[in-house]
Order: structure tokens, then sequence, then C-alpha cells
């Protein structure tokens, strides 16, 4: 089960490998991480990063060695955005030359990179973004402003404190005209002194949600003051700026601006399912441990995990940790075939990687930021504790539904593309890819299910007929409400909320297709493709029907604790006194409150002050 959840053998020993050097440095300790002031937090986050590449170039560690390492250190930093967000929109956006000079550098660490997108005024609306890029003629220059306080930059990771380059997006403005968004390499602060360039007031934005968490990340604020950087710092693969001031379009199209996001979101669908994964496994591990109430005859207390309420809350998280494990893994192909395709200028799949990418992000993460707190709510008041590792899991993930991204905003999006196709279907195109079950229109409007009983489930035939029905049906019948309004637009706006739930109907086909087609797969080890069906069964059934389950869940509760353990995640990683490997749960609870520096001294600090003279005001007036 290890390697059909990590992918191949290969992956569960790169894995295993770097999870255990990162468990193994007393550096990348984080047990008492969510006990230190936010600027503890904050170095401490830098002395592991810079710890980090240290071991990367001592180890010579492989970008995928490398990536696993950021990723088992689990604390989020400037790291993330220069790798995950500035690299590749340089990558993407950046000519040649300036891929060549930039990224030397930022392969290097000589430079840190963040990405700057979003302002005080305007996130989701990116072309209502108000920062703007000059050019001038006479110094081949542009000047880059923040016209208003709603144009200030506002929340890229790392701009806060650490960043010394960004690219930022701004309003193009030559020869007099607005050309819309574009992005724009600068520099932010000295490489001598780490001091901010003139012309850049810059600074951390504060505290965010829960105790430690995300609290380690400089999140920024950035105004500019007529800053002037070379034109060559425009990223020109898009568009450019000649030495007149021409403004030339090339051949590729505009949305490639947004390529970065497109990226971005396909690698949060793995995030998500990893999250889930930990929460799942964390109130799995504990379900097994925990008991509460015997038998009236006295015999033994039942382990919490064979209450039937609480398998019919955890298993459909279980099952929902694999099948996004496996939709990730097919978005991580899609996104891989789409870059190529664009490499080759052929442009006509981008619009489903979009859609796909936005749907899978906003489906995948919502649901996560739902178990993990339903999770916490199945451990009990213990679940509520820092050291059960969900708080915290919580507050890092809870963002995912707003970051890159609203959730809702994404979702429209993919519903725009379902109307798109809904009416391409209805003048007789063909669609194809994740919407090729379109054209089967016909049978899919009227057909009946044959779907009866929890075996029917495991006929993935019959399970993609009932979603493909469901999504089709949802879908058409936006489309037919938005044709009778006064305009596309307002019917659009007065349906958004059908269209939403059309769009999560769309892309939860598609996840339970890609659980379908991992299910055809030669997956090797006895038993573990029947696990595999039965989760795909609980998956797709707890979606439509909450019916009919407890036979699905009594066949998984006998494995349920070696489908957590598959997961393979070091006690370092998990981070969870009751998520233990060893089940040791409650001596490590009883150790871990002794870590709290409110039992460093046994009579709190404030007693003098505050406690004592109350105690001895109420002695006195009880004499009296
Ligand atoms: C330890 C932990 C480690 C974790 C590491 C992880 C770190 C992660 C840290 C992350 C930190 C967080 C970092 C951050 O948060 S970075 C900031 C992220 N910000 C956003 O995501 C903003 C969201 N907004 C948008 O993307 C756009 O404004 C939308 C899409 C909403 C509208 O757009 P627009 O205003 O333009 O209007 P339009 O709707 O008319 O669209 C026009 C056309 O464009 C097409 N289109 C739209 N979008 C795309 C696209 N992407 N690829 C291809 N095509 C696309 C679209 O289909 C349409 O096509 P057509 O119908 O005309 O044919
Ligand atoms: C932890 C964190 C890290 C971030 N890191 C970065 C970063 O590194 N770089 C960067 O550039 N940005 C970053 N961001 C910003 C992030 O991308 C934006 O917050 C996000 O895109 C949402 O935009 P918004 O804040 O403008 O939300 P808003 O759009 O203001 O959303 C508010 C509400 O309005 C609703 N809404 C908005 N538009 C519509 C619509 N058209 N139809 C229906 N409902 C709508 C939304 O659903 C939401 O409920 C980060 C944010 C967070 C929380």
């Amino acid at each position: 089960m290890k390697v059909a959840w990590a992918g191949s053998r290969h992956a569960v020993e790169v894995a295993d490998r770097m999870a255990c050097l990162v468990a193994s440095d007393p550096v990348f300790r984080k047990d008492t991480r969510t006990m230190l002031s936010r600027k503890e937090l904050f170095k401490d986050t830098l002395k592991k990063a810079a710890h980090a590449w240290k071991r990367t170039v001592e180890l010579h560690l492989t970008e995928e060695e490398a990536n696993l390492l950021r990723l088992y250190i689990d604390q989020p930093g400037y790291v993330d955005l220069h790798w995950v967000m500035f690299v590749p929109a340089i990558k993407g956006q950046g000519t040649e030359e300036q891929q060549k000079k930039w990224l030397t550098m930022a392969y290097k660490f000589q430079i840190i990179g963040t990405y700057a997108q979003t302002e005080l005024g305007h996130g989701s609306n990116v072309q209502g973004l108000e920062t703007t890029a000059t050019f001038d003629p006479s110094t081949d220059e542009f000047i880059m402003h923040s016209p208003t306080l709603t144009s200030s930059k506002w929340w890229p990771g790392g701009l806060g404190k650490t960043s010394t380059h960004a690219v930022v997006y701004a309003r193009l403005i030559t020869e007099g005209k607005d050309y819309g968004i574009h992005g724009f390499i600068m520099q932010l602060r000295s490489l001598d002194d780490h001091s901010p360039l003139p012309g850049i007031t810059i600074g951390d934005i504060g505290g965010k949600f829960g105790s430690g968490a995300y609290n380690s990340m400089d999140n920024g604020v950035m105004r500019l003051d007529h800053v002037r950087i070379p034109r060559d710092q425009m990223l020109m693969r898009l568009a450019q700026v000649t030495r007149e001031g021409k403004y030339v379009h090339s051949d590729v199209p505009k949305q490639l601006l947004y390529g970065t996001m497109v990226y971005v979101r396909q690698t949060i669908v793995a995030d998500a399912s990893r999250a889930l994964s930990r929460a799942v496994c964390i109130a799995v591990r504990y379900g097994a441990i925990r008991k509460q109430f015997g038998s009236k005859a006295g015999g033994p207390e039942t382990q919490v995990l064979n209450y039937k309420t609480q398998q019919s809350r955890l298993f459909p998280f279980l099952a929902s940790a694999y099948a996004f494990r496996f939709v990730g893994q097919w978005l991580k192909w899609l996104y891989t075939d789409v870059t190529q395709k664009l490499e080759s200028k052929d442009f006509s799949t981008l619009p489903e990687a979009h859609a796909c990418t936005a749907g899978l992000k906003s489906v995948t993460t919502s649901a996560t930021a739902d178990a993990i707190e339903e999770c916490q709510k199945l451990c009990g008041g213990h679940g509520y504790l820092n050291s059960s590792g969900l708080p915290e899991l919580f507050a890092v993930n809870l963002p995912a539904c707003t970051y890159e991204g609203d959730n809702v905003v994404l979702l429209l999006q993919v519903a725009r593309f379902l109307m798109k196709t809904v009416s391409q279907v209805a003048s007789g195109k063909q669609p194809v890819g994740t919407t090729a079950y379109m054209g089967n229109i016909q049978h899919l409007m009227q057909c009946k299910s044959v779907v009866n009983t929890v075996e029917d489930w495991l006929n993935p035939a019959a399970i993609k007929e009932v979603f493909e029905a469901r999504a089709l049906r949802m879908a058409v019948n936006c489309a037919q409400n938005i044709s009778k309004a006064p305009s596309q637009e307002e019917g659009f706006s007065e349906l958004s909320p059908d269209l939403v739930e059309a769009a999560v109907a769309h892309v939860q086909l598609i996840i339970v297709t890609k659980f379908i087609e991992k299910l055809q797969e030669d997956i090797l080890g006895h038993g573990v493709k029947e696990q595999l069906q039965k989760l795909c069964g609980i998956y797709a059934l707890h979606l439509i029907h909450n019916e009919r389950l407890g036979k699905l869940y009594a066949q998984v509760r006998p494995n349920a604790v070696a489908l957590v353990d598959a997961f393979d995640y070091t006690d370092h990683y998990l981070g969870s006194a009751l998520g233990r490997y060893d089940g040791d749960v409650y001596s490590a609870l009883y150790k871990e409150a002794w870590k709290d520096p409110l039992n460093e001294t046994v009579v709190p600090d404030g007693y003098q002050e505050h406690l004592r003279p109350l105690l001895k005001q109420q002695l006195k007036l009880s004499r009296l």
C-alpha cells in the first residue's frame, strides 16, 4: 500500500530517506514550535532554511530530494515562495536570456525571490490591480509606483523581511496607453546590508490565525514610490516593450501570464492530500488507542474507532485522502503534458488545464480544511491540544482555500468552462479530455441508475455513470436557466450558487474517474487492490448517498490502521502525541504538557501582582 500511495518503490525509498534525515537532525526539531513568540519562530524558520540549504549542498541532493527535505521540515517560509512561485514565474514568463541571468542566481540562493501580485485592495480580481509600471523612453527604464493605499502589495510570502527580489505584477503603461497587468523583476533589498532600496517601504503584515502555523512566514506589505528599473526587467516572453516604447505582443496566449498560478494550484492538490492524510492518520491511530465505555457486563472498554458513528465520520476522510492523492498524481501528469504542448506552441489544452487545476485545488482544499477540523473533534478533548498536531495542521492548511485563488472564485471559472462546453456540444462539437462524457448527452440526460446495493458501488461502470449523469444534468440545467436570463452576464450572476454546485459535481466526477482508472492499473501486493476498491466505493458513495455505507466501513475497519501506516509518516513529520506510531499516547501527552512555558515555574508570573492581593482580599472579606 505504501508503494500505491507513493507512486513507486523509488518514491517510497527517497521519501523515507529524506524524512529520516529531517527527523534525526536536532536543528529541525519542531515540538515546541507553538510555544515560540513570533520573533523566535521567524528566526527559527531562517535557521532551518539555511541549514536545509547547507545540507542540500553538502549531500549533493537532487531536486527531488531537496524538495522532499523542505516538505518534511514542515515549516512554511520564504523558501516556499522562492522555489514554488518566483522561479516558476521567471521560467514561464521570462525570455531565455532573462532565465539565464536570473535563474542562475536564484538556483544558488544568491538572490531570494517572491511573487508580489496581490494588493491591499485586490486579490481575486487580478485585472483590478493598481500598481503601475510606466515606461520612460528617455532613460530606458520602467517607473514602478503604488499610486494609492489600496495598491500596496499585500500578502506576498517572504516579502515582509526576507526577499531580496520579487516578480511584481503591475499595469504596463507606455506611450500613454495602459496595456494591463504584466510581470516585472524588481530588486527590493540591498544585497550588502539587506536594507530596502530607495523608494521602497516594506514590512510584515502581522500575526495570523493560530499558534505557530503560518506565522513562520513573513507575508509582507510594500509601497513603491517611483522606483526605476531597467527595461529588460520586464518579463518579456509574452509581450515586449521596445527601446522606443512600442508594445509588441508575442504569439503566445495572454493567459500564460497566469501560468505560475496554474502550476502552483496543481502542487496545492498534492499538499491537500498530504494534509488530509496526516489528520486522518492521527485520528485513526488515536481512535484505535482511545477507549470509552464498556459492555454492560463489565467487559473491556470499546476502542472509539469501533463506534459506527466514528467510522461514518472518519472513513470518508480516509477514502478522500487516497482519492485526492491519486487525482493529484494524475494532475501532475496533466500539467507536464500541457507544458510540453505549450513548448511546441500547442495551446489547445490550456483551458482544460486551467479548469482542472482551479477546480481540483478548490474541491480538495475545502474538503481538507473541513476534514481536519472534524478530525480534531473525532479526537475528543485531546484533539484540541496543540500537542495533538491538529490545530497547527488546520491553521496552516485553512488559507489554502483562499490563496492561489479563492475557492469560490475558482469554481466559477470551472463553471464558465462548463457552460462553454455545453454550448459547444449543443452546436455539434465533440468535447474531449475531462469533458468527453458530455458528448454522451442523449443517454446521460435520461438514463436511470442501476445502483441498488452496496456491492453495486464497487462496479466502476455504474459509479462513473451516476457521477457523469449528475454532473451533466446540473451543467445543462444551469445553461438552460442562463439562456432564459436577459443577458448571459446577468444569468451567470443570478445562477452563481447553482453554477458552483455544478462545478463541484464535475470536479468530483474527475476525482472518482481517476480513482477508478488507478484501480485498473497493475497494483502489487496481496489485498491492496481490494482495499482500494472499497475506499473508492466509500469516496463515491459518501458524496451521493450517505446510506448503505455501514457494510463498506465494516470491511475497512480491520485494516484502518494499516491504511494510515501506508502514508509512511515519521513521528517527527506527523508532529502529534495522539498519532504516534507506537500508540504510547498518554505518556506522550503527559510529557508534552510539561514543556509549556507556563510550567517553567510552579507559581506563575503575575501571582504577586494580581493573584495574591485578590486572594488576600477574599480572606479579609471572609473574616469580616
Ligand atoms: C510546508 C508547506 C509547503 C507548502 C508549499 C506551497 C506553497 C504555496 C504557497 C502559496 C502562496 C500563495 C500565493 C498566492 O496566493 S499568489 C496570488 C494568487 N492569486 C490568484 O490566484 C488570483 C485569482 N484570480 C485569477 O486567477 C483571475 O483574476 C481570474 C481567473 C479569477 C479571472 O481572470 P480574468 O480577470 O482574466 O478574467 P476572465 O475570467 O474573463 O478570464 C479571461 C480568460 O482567461 C482564462 N483564464 C483565467 N485564468 C487562467 C489561467 N490560470 N490559465 C489559463 N487561462 C486562464 C479564462 O478561462 C478566460 O478564458 P476565455 O473564457 O476568455 O477563453
Ligand atoms: C496565507 C496567504 C498567503 C498568500 N500569499 C500570497 C503571495 O505569496 N503572493 C500573492 O500575490 N498573494 C498571496 N496571497 C493572497 C491571495 O492570493 C488572495 O488573498 C486570494 O487570491 C483571494 O483574494 P482576496 O483576498 O482579494 O479575496 P476577495 O476576492 O476579497 O474575497 C472575499 C470574498 O469575496 C468572494 N468573491 C470575490 N469575488 C467574487 C466573485 N466574482 N463572485 C463571487 N464571490 C466572489 C470570495 O469568494 C470571498 O468569499 C496570500 C493569501 C494568504 C491568505
